[in-house]
């Protein structure tokens, strides 16, 4: 039931390639005056921004780490179905979920994508949902877990603070380490015989960040509601602002519609793999949907996950794009602010 403009429907290199800013990790870090209004500005326009590690002595590691992470997902994924069975659990956010879970691009194809998902929460407290193959390569995930919840900590911080906002509305709020979330590393595996891949949607949690090598992600374009390509860069993280953080800005930053198309032409390959760190806050953390209405975090995550897999004319597209679609269709606006 996508309420979204029609717009161009290409897969290969006529499709533009979104222009993002490049955000310097860093600088951040360093609370860089400049920087932060750079890195406010991205979350307002696109919701979406490259961020560059290179500067950065606390965190630069995260490159060759995710590295380290995408050569697992590529023997993970490798092995037979029925050795990756071993890991499904028969729901639909944790462990191996085969293709087929999830509604598709287009009417009535489920053939999409198979994840392995790592839960945050189950990986710290040692629950069972975690594959004996992640366990085996713990410090490894335990560092890059550990990294891309300080990156979004940074950045939700460099937010609060450029926009001022008071201390009981910060946007750091609601991440406490320390208690139950629904923080997800989703490891992404799309191949080439597969039918089309991931529908329109926007992101449940406050960030993502995201790492992959191969052509496949499209944004829509804010100011043309036209898809255009996220260019992979090998050593820079795609960050996208989700619906929590948009619900907890009150809507004045920007949660950008996207979508994984199989790439042809120039921009193919035979076979598309992507590293998604999806930050939720605190499980029972209350903030105002798109209706004004109070729940938790965690009512918002089950909610869309139940859409994610619901046949396309069932869909609440409220749900599905947090909102978004209303400000693509002109009925509502974002907020805009000035700093
Ligand atoms: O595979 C990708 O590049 C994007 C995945 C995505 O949008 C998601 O997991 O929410
Ligand atoms: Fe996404």
């Amino acid at each position: 039931m996508s309420t979204l403009p029609e717009g161009l429907d290409l897969s290969d290199e006529r499709v533009p390639k979104a222009s993002f800013s490049t955000i310097d990790f860093a600088l951040l870090e360093a609370r860089d005056a400049a920087e932060l209004k750079h890195l406010l500005r991205a979350c307002q326009t696109h919701g979406f921004f490259y961020l560059n590690f290179d500067n950065s002595e606390s965190t630069k590691a995260i490159v060759d780490e995710k590295t380290r992470v995408q050569n697992f997902m590529k023997e993970y994924f490798a092995q037979a179905t029925e050795v990756k069975m071993k890991d499904h659990l028969g729901i639909k956010t944790k462990g191996y979920i085969p293709y087929g879970t999830f509604t598709g691009l287009k009417k009535g194809d489920w053939r999409t994508v198979e994840h392995l998902m790592l839960s945050r929460w189950d990986f710290v407290s040692g629950a069972d949902s975690v594959a004996p193959a992640v366990r085996a390569e713990s410090q490894l995930f335990k560092s890059y877990l550990d990294r891309c919840n300080y990156v979004v900590s940074v950045m939700l911080g460099a937010l609060s603070d450029v926009l001022e906002v008071p201390a009981s509305k910060r946007f750091d709020r609601g991440h406490d380490t320390s208690k139950p979330c629904d923080t997800t590393l989703a490891m992404l595996s799309y191949p080439l015989d597969i039918g089309e891949t991931l529908q329109e949607h926007t992101d449940i949690g406050s960030m993502t960040v995201l790492f992959s090598h191969e052509f496949g992600l499209q944004v829509l374009a804010p100011e043309t509601h036209q898809w255009e390509f996220v260019e992979p860069r090998d050593r820079h993280a795609v960050i996208n602002v989700g619906d929590a953080l948009r619900f907890m800005s009150d809507k004045q930053l920007y949660s950008c519609v996207h979508r994984v198309i199989r790439a042809t032409g120039a921009y193919a390959s035979p076979h598309r793999y992507s590293l998604a760190f999806l930050r939720r806050p605190e499980q029972e953390f209350k903030y105002k949907d798109t209706e004004g209405k109070e729940l938790t975090a965690k009512e918002w995550h089950d909610s869309k996950y139940k859409i994610y897999y619901t046949p396309h004319e069932e869909q609440d597209s409220r749900v599905l794009l947090g909102g978004m679609e209303r400000v693509l269709s002109g009925t509502a606006h974002n907020v805009a602010v000035t700093a």
